[in-house]
């Protein structure tokens, strides 16, 4: 099997579909304040409950209590929880009681081997600032990928430079603005482009 992919701070249903009929393993919706991709549960839940079974949606969050979170998956019918802040581990294990949790850390050097420890069921390596399209050295991954974690690459991923993280063979890759024409509206080309790169890679061409 190639790849995992998440497709993040999806905002409209259209741009959904397509993700999902392209081949997306997953779809992220940004429920965090702040966010230029924020959307409200009302209009998740919509779109979670026009897509077919088989693709998992995710809910992020930035330093939202657990109450919180838990009102807001079960609000927008989503099915993992994806924590981006400086949530500290008891939160996850509350979430993790009703969603499987994605723990996000933003490098700013390399990752670290301990961050295997907290209890969540994958790890997601992004770049300093969530949804900015800024990247990091890809070999800052190399030390939690060796712990056998589940590890997720984000931070500046666009269909042109996936040759760098793919054969770091990471669980799963995310893009927010790497396939979009805009913040929270994504580019039918670029979503395209990214899952005809994946094809190829796949083939080994
Ligand atoms: O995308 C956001 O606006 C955002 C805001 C607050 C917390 C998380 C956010 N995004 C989370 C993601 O999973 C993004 O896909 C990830 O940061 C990668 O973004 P990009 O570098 O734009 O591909």
């Amino acid at each position: 099997m190639g790849v995992r992919v998440k497709i993040c701070g999806l905002t409209r249903l259209e741009d959904a579909l397509l993700a999902e009929a392209l081949g997306a393993h997953a779809l992220g919706f940004v429920l965090a304040p702040g966010s230029k991709r924020r959307i409200s549960p009302e209009t998740a839940r919509t779109i979670s409950e026009a897509l077919g079974p088989f693709v998992v949606r995710v809910g992020v969050f930035r330093d939202q209590g657990p109450e919180e979170v838990l009102k807001l998956m079960e609000a927008a019918r989503l099915q993992v929880a994806q924590l981006h802040g400086a949530e500290p581990p008891e939160w996850a294990e509350r979430v993790g009681r009703f969603f499987p949790v994605v723990k996000a850390f933003s490098l700013e050097g390399p990752a670290r081997p301990e961050w295997a420890a907290y209890p969540a069921q994958a790890l997601l390596l992004d770049g300093k600032a969530p949804g900015s399209g800024e990247g990091y050295p890809r070999a800052w991954a190399r030390p939690l990928l060796e712990t056998g974690a589940r590890v997720i690459l984000a931070g500046g991923l666009t269909p042109e430079n996936l040759g760098e993280v793919l054969p770091l063979k990471p669980y799963a890759l995310d893009l927010a603005s790497g396939v979009e024409e805009a913040p929270g509206v994504k580019s039918p080309a670029r979503l395209r482009a990214l899952f005809a790169r994946l094809e190829a890679w796949n083939r080994g061409v």
